[in-house]
């Protein structure tokens, strides 16, 4: 219901062009999404828990980074996150934004850190805190929020 498959997203919003398309389009910022980024919205994240679940490689990270358009790479205190960010429309409708992905982490049961600073800039930083760095749960939850239809929260990118 909320990652429903709908093929708009917010990335769409990085472009004016992109902003103007019928909300059939493919999501991501202007070029069609691989059919691997597809998978990650089909598959489902899995309990964590597990001891010998080890962070993923750098390598690994960078690999599976070309299916979550949008996002980056951030190390933090030797912690590897999943990192974007971007512009809300008002403060209210950060809130609304941060419902809709915390609504998608309930039903993955796997959690992004959510900031809304200066009223109207987002961060959203994704990493698996059990294992201290990534595992494919964090890539999985970052392509359900890139196919979230939020375009209407978003500050749209002024054309350069
Ligand atoms: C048992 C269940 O997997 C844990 O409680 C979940 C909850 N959400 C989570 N979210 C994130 N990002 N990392 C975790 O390690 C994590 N653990």
């Amino acid at each position: 219901l909320l990652s429903h498959g709908r093929s708009d997203c917010w990335i769409s919003n990085m472009c004016q062009a992109c902003v103007r398309v019928p909300p059939l389009r493919k999501f991501s910022d202007g070029f069609s999404c691989s059919s691997t980024s597809q998978d990650l919205t089909s598959k489902k994240c899995v309990p964590c828990d597990s001891k010998d679940i080890r962070p993923m490689s750098e390598q690994s990270a960078n690999e599976l980074l070309a299916q979550v358009q949008g996002w980056n790479l951030l190390s933090e205190g030797g912690v590897m996150k999943l990192h974007r960010s971007c512009k809300v429309k008002s403060f209210t409708k950060g809130l609304e934004f941060f419902q809709l992905v915390a609504d998608v982490a309930e039903a993955e049961g796997h959690h992004p850190d959510l900031h809304l600073v200066g009223w109207n800039n987002v961060k959203i930083d994704i990493w698996t805190h059990s294992v201290g760095g990534l595992t494919e749960n964090d890539f999985i939850l970052a392509a359900k929020i890139n196919s979230l239809h939020v375009e209407h929260l978003l500050r749209r990118k002024a054309v350069a």
